[in-house]
Formats: structure tokens, sequence, C-alpha cells
């Protein structure tokens, strides 16, 4: 007895398009139950998607999709959009190796338009192909779906600036569930909170229940009407003035208000904007308690739910960061700590807790994060931005522009650095050091293990310049950790094991794998902790005694840590061969984390294959240095 009799009728869209309307509360009901269970089993992002069933069953049932386009912003939430268009067995491995992504994916399915991941992109991307089917002749809905979080990044508001003078045919459908990851900031959200609450519409709505008390059902049809009085009788809204017609709000659970406004919207010309209101956690009661502690879930038991907090087990080095952020923040009265809307993922909630007034949380806007930190700099205050290694793209020419040029003290706790595993490509940090390297004044550091890492935290937040401490997602190898706030010496590594013949370079999270391969090749090992400036002196001196040095790092391959031991070496013209060890120059899929770095020979098995895959590398070098030695 199947617990899914409806949807085991559905393998695609148009087998939703064919369901009578009164159907497709069912359908939701099962699709939300087959969530729950689903993602209870795999992991993955939850509340999000528990909020957009009832819009996701509606925009498959209104649009003709894939003709029709739904690009989805951050994709987060699709998970009822990947069980509707064919991929309901696939979530069995999700966000694993070879299985589907997390995110909607182009390669994965042509109902998947737009590849996401990082958010604030649908409309552009909605309104690039609404333009291009206008240019084309070709006659096609474009529908984007962004969330009242990924509403408040600048890129949103760029678009919309577009879209309300390009007289393309285009829905945004905004989905607000008064929420991001973390609580909702920003002047948007208190804007959209009275768009809700309107006086007018309270005003409607108190008059209607006077006269309804007595009877349920008018009362249902006042319910509604109320929701069309709200449409219609909201003042001219922000998106009204950007040339956007704006209806709503209107109850994003509600499948018999949201298929007939779709397929009123569906005939209108012109850029629309519906305002849908949803619970993040909608109908799975921990969920709709926490949304926050459901936004991204490992396995779980649904009748159970997730224990919040630590698992007791070693500090990741988001702790790590978070312990020494409250630390140095009762030291130094001038420390304030920023996030782009991502205060539990850096680690930031306690800091919040116990230092309000010096915790800034902008919202998803790591252009402005950036900027807003460098201006506290130039007012003497020390501004500590935690951010993903992946999100500070967004950020980089205000890195670039507004801090490294003016020199700022600003330091960039980059988290997720490296590869982050079942996220994906969209979130990898594999572009850090090889973009923060090339820029002068950076100071940039990775730690091999969590004492490190708060000893390099203190040394970036004492320097008269930016500095960025590059770590990544999970746990380190579990030292002690020496709790004052002491530095390190700028620009120097140290050598942990003593070998012949080869030296390995590690940096950060690599020096455990290399301290792993030196034992099978008695190679000798330095832990570069310094990206920028590079200790010079060491790698000199490895040069001197080794025929054959690699440079370890789980950083793109191309420039990085690999170009500054490379620089040195050609500065001396060095004899010594170097071999550089790194991520590919390709993008590296979703998966388990260990398994990814094994699959691109970032572990100990794939280091000793690399040296001796090249016996040449350092047969010449033998030769170059003692050609007696022939
Ligand atoms: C550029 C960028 N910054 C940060 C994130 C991390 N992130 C993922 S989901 C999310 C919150 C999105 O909020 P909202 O758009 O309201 O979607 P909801 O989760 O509420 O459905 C954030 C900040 C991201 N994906 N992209
Ligand atoms: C969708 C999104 O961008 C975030 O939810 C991200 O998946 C968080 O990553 P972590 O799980 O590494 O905190
Ligand atoms: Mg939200």
């Amino acid at each position: 007895m199947t617990r899914y009799p409806l949807l085991d009728t559905i393998s695609d869209p148009a087998q939703v398009r064919k369901l009578d309307r009164r159907q497709l509360p069912q359908l939701a009901d099962e699709l939300r139950a087959f969530l729950v269970e689903s993602v209870s089993r795999t992991g993955g992002h939850l509340s999000s998607n528990l909020g957009t069933v009832e819009l996701t069953v509606a925009l498959h049932h209104v649009f003709d999709t894939p003709h029709d386009r739904l690009v989805w912003d951050v994709g987060h939430q699709t998970y009822a959009h990947k069980v509707l268009t064919g991929r309901r067995t696939g979530m069995a491995k999700l966000r694993m190796h070879g299985g589907v992504s997390g995110f909607p994916k182009r390669s994965e399915s042509c109902y998947d338009t737009f590849g996401v991941g990082h958010s604030s992109t649908s409309i552009s991307a909605a309104l690039g192909m609404a333009i291009a089917a206008k240019i084309k002749g070709e006659t096609r809905k474009v529908v984007a779906i962004i969330g009242d979080g990924a509403m408040s990044a600048g890129q949103a508001f760029e678009a919309l600036n577009n879209a309300g003078v390009a007289d393309a045919d285009m829905l945004v459908v905004l989905n607000d569930n008064d929420m991001s990851i973390s609580p909702p900031v920003g002047a948007l959200n208190r804007y959209l909170a009275r768009l809700f609450s309107g006086s007018t519409f309270n005003a409607a709505r108190k008059a209607g229940e006077k006269i309804l008390d007595f009877s349920p059902s008018l009362r249902e049809f006042a319910k509604r009407a109320e929701e069309h009085v709200k449409g219609m009788l909201t003042p001219g809204t922000l998106f009204e003035e950007l040339g956007l017609n704006y209806i709503g709000p209107i109850d994003g659970h509600d499948l018999e208000s949201l298929v007939p406004t779709l397929q009123n919207l569906k005939h209108l010309k012109g850029p629309q904007f519906l305002h849908v209101i949803t619970k993040k956690g909608q109908g799975y009661k921990l969920a709709e308690a926490d949304p926050i502690l459901y936004h991204g879930v490992s396995k779980f038991k649904p009748e159970v739910g997730i224990a919040g907090g630590p698992s007791g087990a070693k500090p990741s080095y988001t702790q790590i960061f978070g312990d020494w952020l409250c630390d140095m923040a009762a030291a130094d009265p001038r420390l304030v700590g920023i996030t782009p809307a991502m205060r539990e993922g850096s680690g930031l909630l306690r800091f919040s807790e116990r230092y309000p007034q010096r915790y800034y949380d902008v919202g998803i806007a790591e252009q402005h994060a950036v900027t807003f930190a460098a201006g506290l700099a130039c007012e003497g205050l020390r501004p500590v931005l935690a951010i993903y290694s992946t999100f500070l793209q967004r950020g980089y020419d205000q890195l670039v522009h507004d801090v490294a040029l003016q020199n700022l003290p600003v330091v960039f706790a980059l988290d997720r650095g490296g590869l982050v595993g079942a996220d994906g490509p969209t979130h990898h940090g594999a572009f850090d050091l090889t973009f923060l390297t090339c820029i002068p004044n950076m100071v940039i550091m990775t730690p091999s293990d969590e004492d490190e890492c708060r000893k390099m935290l203190t040394t970036a937040y004492r320097r008269d310049g930016p500095s960025a401490v590059r770590y990544p997602r999970g746990n380190g190898p579990g030292v002690a950790i020496d709790k004052d706030l002491v530095g390190l010496a700028l620009g120097k590594g140290e050598i942990r094991r003593r070998g012949r013949g080869v030296a390995l370079l590690a940096f950060g999270s690599m020096l455990t794998p290399a301290l792993t391969a030196a034992e099978e090749i008695d190679a000798t090992v330095a832990n570069m902790r310094f990206v920028k400036p590079i200790d010079r002196d060491l790698i000199i001196a490895l040069a001197a005694e080794h025929s054959l040095l690699v440079s370890v790092e789980e950083s793109a391959v191309i420039g990085g840590a690999g170009s500054e031991v490379e620089r040195v070496l050609a500065e001396i013209a060095s004899p010594a061969r170097l071999l550089r060890l790194g991520i590919p120059d390709h993008f590296i899929e979703h998966g388990d984390q260990t398994l990814l770095l094994a699959s691109i020979g970032l572990d100990p098995d794939g280091i000793i294959a690399a040296i001796r895959a090249r016996p040449n590398l350092a047969a010449d070098a033998e030769q170059q240095m003692d050609p007696s030695s022939e």
C-alpha cells in the first residue's frame, strides 16, 4: 500500500497539468510527506523546500514547462520541482557523488532552465530569457521565483530596475516567508511586512470579521475576498514604482488562490510581480518551529527531529572562529563582527548574543558587507568579516578597490575554503587563493589545525592592513588549543618532518595528507602557513637540500600558493624541480568531501602517485644538482 497514491502517478509536469485543480492539494500533501521522508534519509535543505510545495505544484500546473521557463533563485528550495520533473527516484542519492544535485542544474534536466546556488540571479536570468524570446519571436512565459532573503541582494534590484522598463513578458514570484537562513534583516524585510500587514488590509479584515462571525462559509469567502481586496487596495508599492505590476500578497499555501492568480497573470503582458506569503518549514511542525535549524539538515529521524547545537566531537573550524571572535571582542572594544546573512553557518550566533551592538548581519549583500567593513576600518574600528569563500567572489571588486587599495585593516574570516562537498561546484571555495594572492597589501594565511587557525586570526586582527584566514568546512585534525590571543611570525612557515630528496610544501588542510604521504616516501614536509607573504627563506633552504619540491594546496592549481613557490624558485634560478598539486582546472562536482579530495589526488595516495608518476622530475633535478651522481 503506497503512501503516495497520487504522487506515484506523476513522472512529469504534463501529468500535473492533467489533474483537476481539486486534486492538487492532495498532490501537495503527498509531495510534502515524501520530501520529509526523503531528506531525512539523505540530508539536504529542508525548511525552504517544505515552504514551496504548493507554489511548485501550482507553477507546473499553470505553466507549460519546460517550454515556459521557471528560473529558481538560490535553488535550495527546488526538491519538489525535481520530484515533479522526473527525478523522484534520484532523490535517494541527493547531493551524493553522481546523484541529483541539490540545486537546479542545466545538465541534469531540461526543466532546470538556469544553474543556481548563489542567490539573487533569477530575475536577471529570467529577463534575459524573456528578451531572448521576444528577439526570436517565440511565445513563452518566463517566471523567476525569488525568496525574500535573496531579494535583499543588489543584483535583484539591478534586474528589477532593468525589467521595469524592458517591456518583456515575465513574472517575478516573490516567495516571502519572512526568513533568510538567519532571521530576516533590512529595510526591505520591514517593507514587505508592512505590505502584508498594511492598514488598508487590516481595516478590511476587521470590518469583515465583525459581520462574519456567525457563518464559517461566508467567513471563508471573505478571507479570499480579503486577499483580493488587499491586492487591489494596497497602495502603489516599491515594485510598481519600478514599473512592475504588483499583485498580492496572497497565501502561497492556498492552491485555490495560487492557481487562478497565476492563470490570470500568465496572460498579462509586461513585467508582473506576484508576492506570495509562505511559511518556511510548512507542514512539518519541528521545522515550522525552528526553520533555521532545519534549513540545512543531516540525516535525522522525522519522528524525533534533529538535536541542535554542536555534537560534542572535535570543534569545527567555524566553532574555533566563533570562539576566537568572542574572545577577541572581549579584549578589544573596536572589534565589529559582520556576516552577509550567514550568522549560524559562519559561527556568529554566540557573538551576536553577547555583543549585539557590535554584530551586523547586512543581509545577502556581500558587496555591501566588504565596503561596509572598509568604512568601519576608516574610522578606527576593527571589522571582522565572516564570509564563505565562494560568497566572497561576490565582493571581490570591493575587496580590491575599497579595502586592499586603501590598505585598510579588515579581517576576512574565509570559511568553507576548499571543497565543501554536498553543495558542489557553486559552493566549493576553490578559487580564493588564486584570486587573493595577486592583490597587493593582502596577507593570506591557511591554518593546518585548530590552534593555528586561532593564532592566524589573531595575527590578522593585529595587522594594520587587510588579511584573510582561509579554513575548510568541517573539523580539523583535533589538536590542543592555546586560548591565549597570541599570533604568529608574519610570513614564516615551519619544517614538520625531515626526509630526503623530496620536500612537500603543504598549505592549510593539506598538511595532514602530506605528513601521511611523507611517511611512505620519506619526504620532508613543510607547513607553509602563509601564502602571502610566502616564506621565501624556507623555500630557498628546501630547494638547496631537495631535488624535488611539491606544493600541495586545496585550491585551484592555477595561481595561488603554488605560483608563489614557483616565483621564488624562478627568482633564484634553483635547479630544484617543482611539482604543483591542487584543484585541477575544471569544476568539481558535488559529493562527500573526502571522496572528492581523493578523486583529484589531494589525499596521501594521490600525492604519492603524483610524485611517482614523474620519476624524471627528481632524477633530472638530482642530475642537475650533482652531475657527478650519474
Ligand atoms: C550570494 C549568496 N550568498 C549567500 C548564500 C547563502 N544562502 C543560501 S539560502 C540563503 C537564504 C535565502 O533566503 P530566501 O531567499 O528568503 O530563501 P528561503 O530559504 O527563505 O526560502 C542564503 C543566505 C547564497 N546561496 N548565495
Ligand atoms: C543554499 C546555501 O547556499 C546555503 O544553505 C549553503 O548550502 C550552506 O552551506 P553549509 O551547509 O556549508 O553551511
Ligand atoms: Mg525567505
